[in-house]
Formats: C-alpha cells, sequence, structure tokens
C-alpha cells in the first residue's frame, strides 16, 4: 500500500558554483507509484538537482528525504540512478557488465543473471547479450544503460534523459518498462526534453527554469491551471461570423473550424447557440493547452 510518506522529498536545495547560483530554493516532491516529468530548457539546472539526489554532488543547502528520512549512502544503494553520462566499460560484454553492477548493489550471482537476461530480452538486446558494449549504436548503449539503472530492482528511480536517442519503438519499450516500475510502487523521476514523450508519460510534471521551480503538480492540474478561456468550433459552414460575435477574439480561421478567445465573463453557451443557430455543429469546447504552450509560457 502506499502511505504518505512514500514520496521521495527535495526540500529547499539551494546550490552555487562559485558565485553563481544554479538552484534557488529547489523543493518538489515525487510520489510512489507515479511518473515524474522534470522538463527546463538547457541549464535550467535539472542535472545538478538529480546529481544532488543522488548523493553524487552537496547541496549548499536544504535535503532529500525518502519517506521522511534523510538520504543516506545506505538508502542511495537501493536507487536506480541513470545519470546523463554513465562510464560503460567498452570491452566488457552487455551482460557480463549487467551482471556486474547487479553484483555491486548486492544481488546473488543467479539473481543478478536473471534480472540481467530479463531486462536485456525485455529492451530487445537479448541477442547481442555477449556484444563489447563499444560495438552499439548509441540508442542501444542507451538500453543498456537504462538495464543498468533498473537491474538491482530499485526502490526509486531517478533518469537523467533516459529518452535521448532512442528511436520511437525503443522510447515505446522503456516507457512499458518504467511504467511497470512505477505500477509495482517505485516514484520514477525522469528528465527528459521530449515534451511529446513526457506528455504522454508523466503522471506528474516538476517544471524548472533559471534554478527554480516554476510549476509542479499532476499533468491533468497544470494544464487545467494554465487553461486559457480558450474554444475550439467546427461547424458546416464558413465561421467566420464569429468576428462578429460580442466577447470573442478569433484566434485562428480556417474555414470552418475556429479557434477563438472568450472575453472574462462571457458565456461560451452563449457562442454555441449562436453557432446552432447557423446550422450543425460538429464540435466544441475549451482547448487544454499542450505541455508545449506551458513550457513555452514558464519559461518566457
Ligand atoms: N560542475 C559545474 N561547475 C560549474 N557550473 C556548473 C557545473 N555543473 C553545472 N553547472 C552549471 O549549472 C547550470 C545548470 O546545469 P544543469 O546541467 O543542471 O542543467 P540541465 O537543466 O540539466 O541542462 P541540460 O538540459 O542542458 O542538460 C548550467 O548553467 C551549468 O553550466
Amino acid at each position: 500500500m502506499v502511505t504518505m510518506t512514500n514520496v521521495l522529498k527535495v526540500e529547499a536545495v539551494s546550490r552555487s558554483f562559485g558565485d553563481r547560483r544554479v538552484l534557488e530554493d529547489v523543493s518538489f516532491t515525487v510520489e510512489a507509484g507515479r511518473m515524474t516529468g522534470f522538463v527546463g530548457a538547457n541549464g535550467a539546472g535539472k542535472t545538478t538537482a538529480m546529481r544532488i539526489m543522488l548523493g553524487v554532488l552537496a547541496a549548499d543547502a536544504g535535503e532529500v528525504t525518502w519517506q521522511g528520512v534523510p538520504l543516506t549512502r545506505q538508502l542511495r544503494h537501493r536507487f536506480g540512478y541513470m545519470p546523463e553520462e554513465r562510464g560503460l566499460y567498452p570491452k566488457m560484454t552487455i551482460s557480463d557488465q549487467i551482471i556486474y553492477l547487479g553484483r555491486l548493489h548486492g544481488l546473488s550471482a543467479d539473481a543478478a543473471r536473471r534480472n540481467t537476461d530479463a531486462l536485456l530480452e525485455r529492451l530487445g538486446l537479448g541477442d547481442r547479450a555477449g556484444e563489447q558494449v563499444e560495438k552499439l549504436s548509441l540508442g542501444n548503449q542507451q538500453r543498456v544503460q537504462i538495464a543498468a539503472a533498473l537491474v538491482h530492482d530499485p526502490e526509486v528511480l531517478v533518469l537523467d534523459e533516459p529518452f535521448s536517442g532512442l528511436d520511437p519503438l525503443a522510447v515505446d519499450v522503456v516507457v512499458g518498462v518504467l511504467r511497470e516500475r512505477a505500477a509495482a510502487g517505485a516514484p520514477v523521476l525522469f528528465s527528459s526534453h521530449q515534451l511529446d514523450v513526457v506528455e504522454r508519460l508523466c503522471d506528474d510534471l516538476v517544471i524548472i527554469a533559471g534554478g527554480r521551480i516554476r510549476a509542479s503538480g499532476s499533468r491533468t492540474e497544470l494544464r487545467a491551471g494554465y487553461a486559457l478561456p480558450r474554444f475550439a468550433v467546427e461547424v458546416d459552414t464558413d465561421a467566420g461570423w464569429l468576428r462578429d460575435q460580442p466577447g470573442v477574439t478569433l484566434i485562428d480561421l480556417d474555414g470552418a473550424r475556429a479557434v477563438f478567445d472568450l472575453a472574462p465573463g462571457t458565456d461560451d453557451q452563449e457562442v454555441l447557440r449562436a453557432a446552432l443557430a447557423r446550422g450543425p455543429v460538429r464540435s466544441f469546447g475549451p482547448v487544454t493547452p499542450s505541455l508545449a504552450e506551458i513550457f513555452r509560457e514558464v519559461n518566457q
């Protein structure tokens, strides 16, 4: 059962490099059983925050807790971490490498082999298991990185750009694997620049810009919070009459389809009735902003 304390919590974390403040009072939570997308422009501070979460880098202030307990080396050992760049051993075979990492995390030889075989199979690398890592394409090396993060059945997953370099089919496979981990109760935090993937995948979102958290919460809440008073309508004939409709600002008109904003206090049903009075209405409703639109607004 997921309890309230089953969260990975970043609390008031700040970090500077020299006199440059890179993270400023950063707080957010990653809840068990949920996929949390961490998005921000280049240099926003995602990698720095993730490195602090994994103890690779110290915070100047603030702390990171798991189930209410400040992170220790021992606790972090039970985490799965995919850094932006992990040095894989180029000459080692893929399976030896993953087994080795599993053993490092305390798995028995049997368990390490079993998990490695299953993961490599799942990630589409089953028939490459005996090959050296350096012989793999970048995308396949990325799959090995994912196997490396997951081999010890971690309690918590923190993944920096797990989808970069993957083709769309590989993205789907990795999405499936991560969803399973979340469904089994792990909090999963992942950063990505592929907003379409984040939009499809995440339950919760954390948006960072210039080292500060600009928005966080469930994807549904965030989208609702940023919803503009914007509507789309599709009718059978030209929708140009909307120009003269009180309270309506036409944003886009494409023949029978139109997107428009409503002035505060204007009843959308009034506009619908006006449309119906002119003939059939095929669709009518508010436009929910995409993650890309929210992201642009936050970064303005
Ligand atoms: N070791 C370091 N020394 C000095 N500055 C650093 C160091 N690591 C990161 N920075 C700076 O901190 C800022 C945040 O970098 P970070 O890598 O966390 O961003 P990011 O959001 O992960 O970016 P990207 O999407 O490009 O990977 C950048 O301005 C970067 O130059």
